[in-house]
Order: C-alpha cells, then sequence, then structure tokens
C-alpha cells in the first residue's frame, strides 16, 4: 500500500465537529497503527531528506508528527506553540482557521543556533491555509527559512495553497 492509501484508510470523517458546517478529519487511527504511521512518517523522511535542517511542528497536531518524524530524519525539532506556552521572549502571529482564530509562538532564539537554517514546516491538516500561512511569516520572523510544507491531508476545496504562494507544499493526501 502507498502512504496516500494507508491514509485513506485510516482516516475518520466526523460531521459538524468542532462546529456545525465542518467534516472534521480524524487522523488518530493513523497515530495507533505503529506500522501504518512509520510507513507515512518514512514517505515524508525520504521526500525532504538532505534539504532541511530541522522539522517544526504546529500545535498540537504538528507536533505528533514533526516530533518522530524529526527524529527519524535526525534532525531538530522546534514547537510551534498556541499563545501563552512558551516562556521568555518569543514572535508571534494571529491568524484565522476553518473554525476560528488563534496566536502561534515561537521561542525568539528557537533557530539561533544555525543562520538561516531550512525548515520544514510541519502539520496534519492543510484547510484554508491560515495555519500554515501565519507558521510561515512566524518562523521567517524569527530568521530561518521555510524551504517546505508538508501535510497529511489537504482539503482541496478550501484551497489553503492559495494562502501559500511561492511555497513547496506537499500532502500525502488530497481530499
Ligand atoms: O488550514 P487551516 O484552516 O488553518 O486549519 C488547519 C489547522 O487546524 C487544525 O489545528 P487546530 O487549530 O484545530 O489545533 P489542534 O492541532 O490543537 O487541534 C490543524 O491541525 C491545522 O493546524
Ligand atoms: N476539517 C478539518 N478536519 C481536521 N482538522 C482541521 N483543521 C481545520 N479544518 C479541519
Amino acid at each position: 500500500m502507498t502512504a496516500a492509501e494507508i491514509l485513506a484508510a485510516h482516516t475518520r470523517e466526523v460531521a459538524d465537529f468542532p462546529q456545525p458546517g465542518v467534516m472534521f478529519k480524524d487522523l488518530t487511527r493513523l497515530f495507533r497503527d505503529p506500522d501504518a504511521f512509520a510507513l507515512v512518517l518514512q514517505d515524508i523522511a525520504d521526500r525532504w531528506s538532505g534539504t532541511v535542517d530541522v522539522v517544526a511542528g504546529i500545535e498540537a497536531r504538528g507536533f505528533i508528527i514533526g516530533a518522530p518524524l524529526a527524529q527519524r530524519m535526525s534532525l531538530g525539532f522546534v514547537p510551534i506553540r498556541k499563545a501563552g506556552k512558551l516562556p521568555g521572549e518569543t514572535h508571534s502571529q494571529t491568524y484565522d482557521l476553518e473554525y476560528g482564530t488563534a496566536t502561534i509562538e515561537v521561542t525568539a532564539d528557537a533557530f539561533a543556533t544555525e543562520s538561516g537554517p531550512r525548515v520544514l514546516l510541519v502539520d496534519d491538516v492543510l484547510a484554508t491555509g491560515g495555519t500554515a500561512a501565519a507558521a510561515c511569516r512566524l518562523v521567517e520572523s524569527a530568521g530561518a527559512q521555510v524551504v517546505g510544507i508538508e501535510v497529511l491531508l489537504e482539503l482541496g476545496f478550501l484551497a489553503g495553497r492559495e494562502q501559500l504562494p511561492g511555497r513547496e507544499v506537499r500532502a500525502i493526501l488530497v481530499d
């Protein structure tokens, strides 16, 4: 089975969650299947290997994918957190997503160990693209360079890619 087939087989759709009108894509069945999850992580690692210096994941579901991916690629992991969770000096960005508004932050010196490191941004779902676009602005405000955005699932009908012009966006599965 391909990574896309595995992902499709492990996706559960939940209507009207977290609010009426949203068809929520629940990927927890993938995370609880170790062989399926490992195959998907390896697919991502193979795609970006040698082209990035660090993996950044967006709270919360981007952490589930980003941290084990970074380990698999022998790279460091930087958490992009929801507002108020990181101590010390931070950069922040506020944005709209499919079902609300949020602010994300990153530690000001998160990318300070190298000059302009190449960052792979990781999340589970690309919906309207608000989250990913804000994360790109955030990482670049902290002095790093976003070379790619990897998501497991892209909701094509929400046209999130249009918020990411010129960006290398890869989705394992487009719905
Ligand atoms: O493309 P967008 O419309 O911006 O939506 C995508 C974002 O929405 C979800 O996160 P959510 O904010 O629900 O947080 P969670 O990971 O903490 O559940 C998902 O994990 C993405 O980060
Ligand atoms: N429909 C959806 N399913 C899962 N995560 C999402 N994040 C934003 N929209 C989503």
